[in-house]
């Protein structure tokens, strides 16, 4: 029998780290956060995901699961009494993970490169950002059919994968001195990225944007003079 005892190691400033949160947000289900030290990483993470020894870990029961997307797919299975977070339509199901792994393999690959790149680079990363965000911006037409969310009337799988990288998104602009998502260009976006911001299984866990672009300056720095992080 379940005892329900969930804990989640993550990191406060992690876009990955918000996504389980919100997931469990959604299904009001109470967790114990606990938050890792960027430069010493604890003897539970490193026991609980030893091939990445990376956070977010979901802690089940005292069963481990790592990697953010499976964990929200493993909550959303085992949490069916609460709203569902992937669509019930397998097509559906299909498109949303789609996009999910679009916006972390592509996407957000490209946000990040933005935060080295010089010059002609530079340029390149900040059009493969834009390009994605017209993109994103007709999936969100056919995927929301009209609703408030790519999952329709609730937040679903894909709104949890991209609307994690939203502050990130306000900090890119802000260092960039550009507007990304712009009214013109991605009018569906804006008022989503609004809604997904309000949402209550949201607001307590989307980090604010000064203090994340603090955070950011602080691993700027830190990176200096050292290779690109690998992800
Ligand atoms: N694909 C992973 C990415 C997780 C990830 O990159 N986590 C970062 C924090 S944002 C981390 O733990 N980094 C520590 C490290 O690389 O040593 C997921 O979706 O969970």
């Amino acid at each position: 029998m379940a005892k329900n005892d969930v804990k989640v190691l993550g990191a406060w400033p992690s876009p990955y780290v918000m996504r389980p949160r919100i997931a469990l947000n959604i299904k009001s289900v109470n967790y114990e956060f606990l938050e890792e030290k960027f430069d010493s990483k604890s003897e539970l993470l490193l026991q609980s995901n030893p091939v990445h020894k990376k956070v977010p870990v979901l802690i089940h029961d005292d069963k481990p699961i790592c990697e953010s997307m499976i964990i929200v797919e493993y909550i959303d299975e085992v949490w069916t009494s609460g709203p569902s977070i992937l669509p019930s339509d397998p097509y559906d199901r299909a498109i949303h993970r789609f996009w999910a792994a679009y916006v972390d393999e592509k996407w957000f690959a490209a946000m990040k490169g933005l935060r080295s790149a010089q010059g002609e680079e530079r340029k390149a990363f900040l059009d493969r950002v834009i390009e994605g965000l017209a993109l994103l911006e007709e999936a969100f037409g056919k995927c929301s059919k009209g609703k408030a969310f790519f999952g329709g009337d609730r937040i679903g799988l894909l709104d949890i994968a991209f609307g994690s990288f939203l502050a990130w998104l306000k900090v890119t602009e802000k260092v960039n001195g550009v507007k990304l998502l712009d009214e013109a260009k991605t009018p569906g976006l804006v008022k989503w990225a609004e809604r997904f911001c309000a949402d209550a299984a949201v607001k307590s866990v989307m980090p604010e944007t000064e203090k994340l672009l603090e955070f950011s300056k602080f691993l700027a720095a830190k990176m200096k003079g050292a290779p690109p992080p690998k992800n």
